[in-house]
């Protein structure tokens, strides 16, 4: 009779096809493979596992998941798929170049507002600036949002990454980000890999250990969780590790989980004027006595809702009731 191992705890740091890479609380990490063909585990999962029996080599089950604070999904042209859960806030990285797309930045800040989360965008490469000056100015309509506290809602950090100082809110970023699990999330050529090994100097370390376990050999191309090195000098450790999950490439953040309906509540700009909609289920295109459309053809009100973001409402309405 084989001897069953006992139940663990562990967290996903990687995940590859099926394969995941568990993280212990000691800190060591091994491949597991979820029981059953369901049970897809994904980056930031804490999951309960169990050893291989004797004699099956070094590698794992994934008995369960557990419950889930919260879940992303990226998604294409056919399907949506979970990708990381359990953060606490996303970071969303831009630059002065390559011109940012707007659309892909709404996505991701109605992902995190469904999910009840914080989200914060870095504008990076300040040195660059006649091209960061009008990257700035298409934030703006971001830029003016703000949360219940009468805070910025989506604070816009300037950064110049490849710089000694890290830019003029590189020392902001760093205080968000202690004691936080972070999404960083980015089109390609913004300074994503910058950023990651300006604040994990171990980063390409732990990259090729997570590659070694998975023996691809090549460089990981799955969300990744890095630890950050722990800020207190002091030695004393923090209540709540810091991390970052390096997403690479630009998620198209699935939204079609949401009702149609309710997208405006994950669009604050657009919601602060719905309350004055003649028609309580009103859609905000076509009927009478809508207050934002009325907003946003007002020239009165110009900017109370971006052009551009009404566009976008309009684009992610039809793409949710057309599924
Ligand atoms: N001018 C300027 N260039 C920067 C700055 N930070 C990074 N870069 C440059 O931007 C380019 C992209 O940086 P990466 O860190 O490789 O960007 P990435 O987002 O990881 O891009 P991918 O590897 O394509 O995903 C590189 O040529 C960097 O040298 C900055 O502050 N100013
Ligand atoms: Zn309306």
């Amino acid at each position: 009779m084989t001897q069953t191992h006992a139940l663990l705890h562990g967290l996903v740091v990687n995940s590859h096809g099926r394969h995941c890479v568990v993280e212990s609380d000691d800190g060591s990490r091994r491949i597991c493979h979820p029981r059953g063909k369901k049970s897809q585990a994904v980056v930031g999962d804490r999951v309960q596992w169990r050893a291989a029996p004797a004699g099956q080599g070094e590698e794992g089950t994934i008995e369960a998941v557990l419950p889930r604070d919260n879940l992303f999904y990226r998604q294409d042209e056919v399907r949506t798929k979970a990708f990381a859960a359990n953060i606490d806030q996303i970071l969303v990285l831009l630059a002065a170049e390559p011109v940012f797309s707007e659309g892909q930045l709404a996505r991701a800040l109605i992902a995190a507002q469904e999910q009840g989360i914080a989200a914060i965008i870095g504008l990076n490469k300040e040195d660059v600036p006649d091209a960061f000056a009008q990257a700035w100015q298409r934030l703006a309509a971001y830029r003016v949002m703000q949360d219940g506290e009468s805070q910025p809602l989506y604070p816009v950090l300037r950064l110049q990454l490849e710089s000694a100082s890290g830019g003029t809110d590189f020392a902001a970023l760093q205080a968000r980000l202690q004691q936080r699990r972070t999404l960083v999330l980015g089109p390609s050529g913004v300074g994503k890999s910058t950023l990651i090994n300006r604040l994990i100097p171990e980063a390409q370390a732990q990259t090729a250990a997570i590659s070694q376990a998975l023996n691809s050999g090549r460089h990981t191309t799955t969300t990744t969780w890095y630890w950050l090195p722990d800020a207190n000098e002091d030695g004393v450790a923090a209540p709540r590790r810091a991390a970052i999950l390096d997403s690479p490439g630009f998620q198209e953040f699935g939204l079609r989980h949401i009702q149609p309906q309710q997208l405006t509540r994950w669009m604050p700009d657009i919601h602060a004027h719905a309350q004055g909609c003649r028609f309580h289920n009103c859609t905000h295109i076509h009927e009478p006595g809508c207050a934002v459309q009325a907003v946003v053809q007002d020239e009165a009100t110009h900017g109370a809702i971006a052009r551009s973001r009404y566009q976008l409402y309009q684009r992610f309405l039809a793409e949710l009731q057309g599924r």
